[in-house]
């Protein structure tokens, strides 16, 4: 379809207030594997891309995946107050620029985070109405570390140390709105994008209602 035939179609009601997706999990249960799914099928959606103290992975693209920086790079970031959360996690700093996600949110699109339970409870501290959270859990335990061992990006004592802070991080999954057992990815990528669908239809975020409502009784009365 055309563009001029898509903006055609756009009624009133279609202007949005974007929304921050959060998805976390226990390392290895699939999150990035998810984001790069839903960030390929869906145009109205954006990658926070963090910065990391922690080192590039193979494969890894700066810029793409993380921005790479090194510790003094990050402290000034945490000063200038440039980061919207940042926490610690498995000993390597992680944080969320501020000024990408709100020139994402500025231009009506919205923002994907891939972010731990700390960050998380930031985000929420400051932006709870424009959140919505999701915690992915892996099949079982075992599932996991073989997802970790296969996916072959770490060494085996860095595994070691995620699978020991692995019931740690499923401790929280209560905090989040929803939760998703990822077993099968092409229906843990379907519920995602249910997920996003109701959330964008949400009363709340579709701005141009009440215009688009008097307009209607406007033409009801003539
Ligand atoms: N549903 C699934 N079934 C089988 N393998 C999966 C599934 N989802 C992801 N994987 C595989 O598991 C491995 C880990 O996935 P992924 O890197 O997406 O996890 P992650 O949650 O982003 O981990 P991290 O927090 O360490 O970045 C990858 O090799 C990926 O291909
Ligand atoms: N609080 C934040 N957590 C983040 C951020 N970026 C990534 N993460 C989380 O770190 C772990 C490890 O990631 P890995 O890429 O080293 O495997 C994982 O749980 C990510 O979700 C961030 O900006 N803030």
């Amino acid at each position: 379809m055309s563009d001029a035939a898509t903006t055609s179609r756009r009624l009133p009601h279609d202007r949005r207030r974007g929304l921050m997706l959060v998805l976390s999990s226990p390392s290895g249960a699939g999150k990035t594997t998810l984001s790069r799914r839903l960030l390929a099928s869906d145009d109205d959606i954006a990658l926070s891309v963090s910065v990391t103290t922690r080192a590039k992975r193979p494969g890894e693209v700066d810029g793409v995946d993380y921005h790479f920086i090194d510790k003094p790079a990050f402290q000034r970031m945490v000063d200038d107050d440039a980061l919207l959360e940042h926490a610690t996690v498995f000993e390597n700093s992680y944080g969320t620029p501020r000024a990408a996600v709100e020139a994402t949110l500025a231009s009506g699109r919205d923002v994907l985070f891939d972010i731990d339970w700390q960050g998380t409870q930031q985000l929420a501290d400051r932006a709870r109405d424009d959140l919505v959270t999701v915690f992915i859990l892996p099949p079982s335990i075992v599932e996991l570390e073989r997802r970790l061992t296969t996916r072959a990006q770490d060494s085996a004592e860095v595994v070691a140390r995620r699978m020991a802070k692995a019931a740690d991080e499923m401790s929280h999954y209560a905090e989040y709105d929803y939760v998703l057992v990822n077993d099968d990815v092409d229906r843990s990528l379907a519920n995602l994008e249910a997920i996003l669908r109701a959330e964008r239809l949400r009363r709340k975020r579709q701005l141009g209602l009440s215009g688009f409502v008097n307009g209607m009784r406007e033409d009801a009365g003539r």
